[in-house]
C-alpha cells in the first residue's frame, strides 16, 4: 500500500502526471506533503533521510536566496539575470535527482515564491528545464512557484497564465499565490501588511481556476488564510483554514464539479502553526505545507548543542581536557558537527510527516 505500489510510481524525483496523481492521492487520503526549504546538500540529506525513515513522500524546495546559497554567496547574482540563483537551482536539481532514488521515496522538486522582481530567475530556470526536456523528456524541476501576490490581481492572474502556458508542454506544475503571506519572504518584509490582504476572496480563487484550468491541470494555489512566514509569540498569527473550505465549495458550485475539492491548496508559513490548524487545512484540500523557519531552528539545535558540549575540544587544534598534546581533529571535522544539525533537522521533518499524516504514504 502507498504511492509507489498503488500509483505505480518509481522512487526519486517525479514529474508530470505522477505529481498530479500524488496530489490527488493526498487529497483522497487526507494528508499533505511537507515542503522543506533546502539550501545545501546537508539540508537536503536531513529532509530525505526523514522521508526515507518515515516511508513518506517529500517536497524539497529552493527559494531564490536558497538557490543562490547553493551556488555560493561569493558569486555575482545580477538583478537582470540572476546568474548565481539560476546556477544554484540547476545544481540543486542535479544533486537531488542523483541521490533521491537511493532514498526509496517519491520526491517533488520545487522552487519557492519568486516575486515580480525575481522573474529573471524563473526565466533562467525555465530555459534549463526546456533544455533538459528536449534531451530527456522531463524538465529539471517537477514544479515551480510564481508569486505575484503583491501585484494587481489582474496582472497576477494574467502573468501566471503566461508562465503556465510555458510549463504545460513539459507537464510541469506551477504554484501561484493570491493574498499575501505576512512576515518575510525573498528578503521583503511583509510584517506590516494590511490584515485584509492576508485573506483571499473566493471570487479570486474562482477567477484563477477559470483562467488556469483550460491551460493545464498542473497548478495549485497558495491562498492566504492569515498565513505568516516565521515564528512569533503565540496568538500573533490568526489562521482561518475554514476559508479554504469556503473556496472549495464556491468553486465546486460555480463550475458544477463532481469533486468537493476541485482546488489543490498550498499552506505557506507552516512553522509555528498547531497540529489542529494543519489538520483542518488538510481536510479542506491542502496538499503541500511549507516549512522553513522551524527547519532552520531544527538544524541549529544539533550544531549549537554539539559546540556547547564540546567547547573545550574546539578552542585549539591540539590540546583538550584529556591532555595538552591531544589533537582535536575528530571533534572539528564538519562531518561530525554538521551531521549533528542534520540529525536534529531530520527529527523536525519527521514530526511534520507525522503531523500531516504523510508518514507511511510512500
Ligand atoms: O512558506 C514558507 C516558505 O515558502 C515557509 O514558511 P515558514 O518559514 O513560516 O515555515
Ligand atoms: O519565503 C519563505 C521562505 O521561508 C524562503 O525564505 P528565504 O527567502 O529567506 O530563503
Ligand atoms: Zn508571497
Ligand atoms: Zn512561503
Amino acid at each position: 500500500m502507498g504511492i509507489l505500489s498503488d500509483l505505480n510510481i518509481k522512487p526519486g524525483v517525479i514529474y508530470g502526471d505522477d505529481v498530479l496523481k500524488v496530489f490527488q492521492y493526498a487529497q483522497e487520503k487526507q494528508f499533505a506533503i511537507p515542503a522543506i526549504n533546502v539550501t545545501s546538500s546537508s539540508t537536503v540529506v536531513a529532509a530525505l533521510e526523514a522521508a526515507k525513515d518515515k516511508k513518506s513522500p517529500i517536497v524539497l524546495q529552493c527559494s531564490q536566496g536558497g538557490a543562490a546559497y547553493f551556488a555560493g554567496k561569493g558569486l555575482p547574482d545580477s538583478s537582470e539575470k540572476r546568474e548565481a540563483s539560476v546556477a544554484g537551482a540547476v545544481a540543486a536539481a542535479h544533486y537531488i535527482r542523483a541521490v533521491a532514488p537511493h532514498y526509496g521515496i517519491p520526491v517533488i522538486l520545487h522552487t519557492d515564491h519568486c516575486a515580480k522582481k525575481l522573474l529573471p530567475w524563473l526565466d533562467g530556470m525555465f530555459e534549463a528545464d526546456e533544455a533538459e526536456f528536449k534531451l530527456t523528456g522531463t524538465p529539471l524541476y517537477s514544479s515551480h512557484m510564481i508569486d505575484l501576490s503583491e501585484e494587481e490581481v489582474k496582472f497576477n492572474i494574467e502573468t501566471t497564465a503566461k508562465y503556465l502556458k510555458r510549463a504545460a508542454p513539459m507537464k510541469q506544475w506551477l504554484e501561484m499565490e493570491i493574498g499575501i503571506t505576512g512576515g518575510e519572504e525573498d528578503g521583503v518584509n511583509n510584517e506590516d501588511v494590511d490584515n485584509n490582504s492576508l485573506y483571499t476572496q473566493p471570487e479570486d480563487i474562482l477567477e484563477i481556476y477559470n483562467t488556469l484550468a483550460p491551460i493545464s491541470p498542473y497548478f495549485s494555489i497558495a491562498a492566504g488564510f492569515g498565513n505568516v512566514h516565521g515564528v512569533y509569540k503565540p496568538g500573533n498569527v490568526k489562521l482561518h483554514p475554514e476559508l479554504l473550505g469556503k473556496h472549495q465549495k464556491f468553486v465546486q458550485e460555480k463550475i458544477s464539479a463532481k469533486s468537493s475539492k476541485p482546488v489543490f491548496f498550498v499552506f505557506h508559513g507552516g512553522s509555528g502553526s498547531t497540529k489542529e490548524e494543519f489538520k483542518q487545512a488538510i481536510s479542506f484540500g491542502v496538499v503541500k505545507v511549507n516549512l522553513d523557519t522551524d527547519m532552520q531552528w531544527g538544524y541549529l539545535i544539533g550544531v549549537r548543542d554539539y559546540v556547547t558540549k564540546n567547547i573545550e575540544y574546539l578552542k585549539t587544534q591540539v590540546g583538550n581536557p584529556e591532555g595538552a598534546d591531544k589533537p582535536n581533529k575528530k571533534k572539528y571535522d564538519p562531518r561530525v558537527w554538521v551531521r549533528e544539525g542534520e540529525k536534529t533537522m531530520k527529527a523536525r521533518v519527521e514530526e511534520a510527516l507525522d503531523d500531516f499524516a504523510a508518514a507511511g504514504q510512500a
